[in-house]
């Protein structure tokens, strides 16, 4: 199998595209459109910081963190990046979706979870 490289720029099952910048062997940043969202405040990109795992660089696990600025959340991406049988680099992810929670009370209901394929943006 190939070797799956992060760098670059990604587009997943929704619509969302993101851009990934090495900045060395495993640490990376970029930024994040997404095409959806639950807040009436109007989208913005925001960026993106993770690594990706030391060990193996092939088909490397990673995990990323996206702090939305145009509202209070944060959404933590890990997955990893496959080569699959026809040759194409495709990154298989689950995500936590953090929203402010008003009080302790609401904590409950303040984290929501998926999954999302991210394929090379041509
Ligand atoms: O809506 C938001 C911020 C944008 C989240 C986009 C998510 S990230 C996982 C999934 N993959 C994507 O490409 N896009 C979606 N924050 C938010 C959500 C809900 C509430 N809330 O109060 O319910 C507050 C803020």
């Amino acid at each position: 199998t190939g070797k799956c490289v992060l760098a670059g720029n990604w587009t997943n099952d929704l619509g969302s595209n993101m851009t990934i910048i090495m900045n060395s062997k495993c640490n990376f940043s970029g930024s994040y459109s997404t095409a959806v969202s639950e807040t009436p405040e109007k989208i913005e990109k925001s960026p993106l910081r993770g690594s990706q795992n030391y060990r193996n660089l092939t088909q490397p696990v990673f995990g990323f963190t996206v702090n939305w600025t145009f509202t209070d959340s944060v959404t933590v991406f890990t997955g990893q990046c496959f080569v699959d049988e026809t040759g194409k680099e495709v990154l298989k992810t689950m995500w936590l979706l953090r929203s402010h929670a008003d009080s302790i009370k609401d904590d409950w209901t303040a984290t929501r979870v998926g999954t999302n394929v991210f394929t090379r943006q041509p």
